[in-house]
């Protein structure tokens, strides 16, 4: 099983790539997902954002207020930092508790990605064997943000709370330019795939 790591900052186009790669026979474990899971009312990550954040940051059923935590971390620093100590290292624990898993099956898939927005700024590179970097003028990742629905402001902060393009290219194997279209940006996955085979 080969494991490719995906990343890309917000809205740059990792779901959509990684969907392309699932249907290429590609398993795909996304950290955005498995952060919400671990946050879910008496999972670790609740506990401890609760601990530390207060009951201010729960629903009235008692599940993590997202809008409320978000505005929270996006406007100061210090917060961010504490959410991210909280999450990061149980998200790490969950990728490697489910690559074992996938590589202990019968018939393990040929590839596994680890779809995660800050899979480099969290220090999880290490965990796959190439860096494949969806890369998006930061313009374009706030247009297409706002179109599905974000503030402009929420989206900016967001943008500014992950290291920019450049940084990240220093860590990346291969770069997928998703500043055109799905079609241009479906044929270069296309020509990743064939050499990774
Ligand atoms: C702050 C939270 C509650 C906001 O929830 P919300 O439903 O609005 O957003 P969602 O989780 O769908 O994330 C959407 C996008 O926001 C950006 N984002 C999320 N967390 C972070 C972060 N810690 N730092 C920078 N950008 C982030 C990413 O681009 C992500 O794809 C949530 O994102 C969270 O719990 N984040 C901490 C966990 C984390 O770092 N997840 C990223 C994968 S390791
Ligand atoms: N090449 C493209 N041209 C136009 N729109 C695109 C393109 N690629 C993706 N999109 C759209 O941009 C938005 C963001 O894409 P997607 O959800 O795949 O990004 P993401 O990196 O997974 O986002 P996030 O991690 O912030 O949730 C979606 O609405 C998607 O349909």
């Amino acid at each position: 099983m080969r494991v490719i790591g995906l990343t890309g900052g917000l809205a740059s186009g990792k779901s959509t790539v990684s969907s392309y790669l699932k249907e290429k026979g590609a398993e795909i474990l996304d950290a955005d997902l498995i952060a919400r899971e671990l946050m879910a009312p008496g999972q670790p990550a609740w506990l401890e954002v609760v601990r530390y954040f207060g009951r201010d940051v729960l629903n009235e059923d008692g599940s993590i207020n997202r809008q409320v935590l978000a505005e929270r971390v996006f406007t100061r620093s210090e917060d961010l930092a504490l959410l991210n100590a909280i999450t990061h290292p149980l998200v790490r624990q969950e990728i490697v508790r489910r690559l074992n898993e996938l590589n202990n099956r019968p018939t393990p898939p040929p590839v596994a990605v680890v779809d995660a927005p800050l899979l480099i700024e969290a220090g999880l590179t290490d965990l796959v064997e190439e860096v494949w970097l969806v890369a998006v003028e930061p313009k374009i990742q706030i247009e297409r943000a706002v179109a599905r629905g974000m503030a402009a402001e929420e989206a900016q902060r967001r943008l500014a709370a992950q290291w920019p393009l450049d940084k990240k290219m220093v860590y990346a194997t291969r770069v997928i330019d998703n500043n055109g279209s799905r079609e241009e940006m479906k044929k270069q996955v296309d020509e990743l795939w064939l050499q990774l085979l």
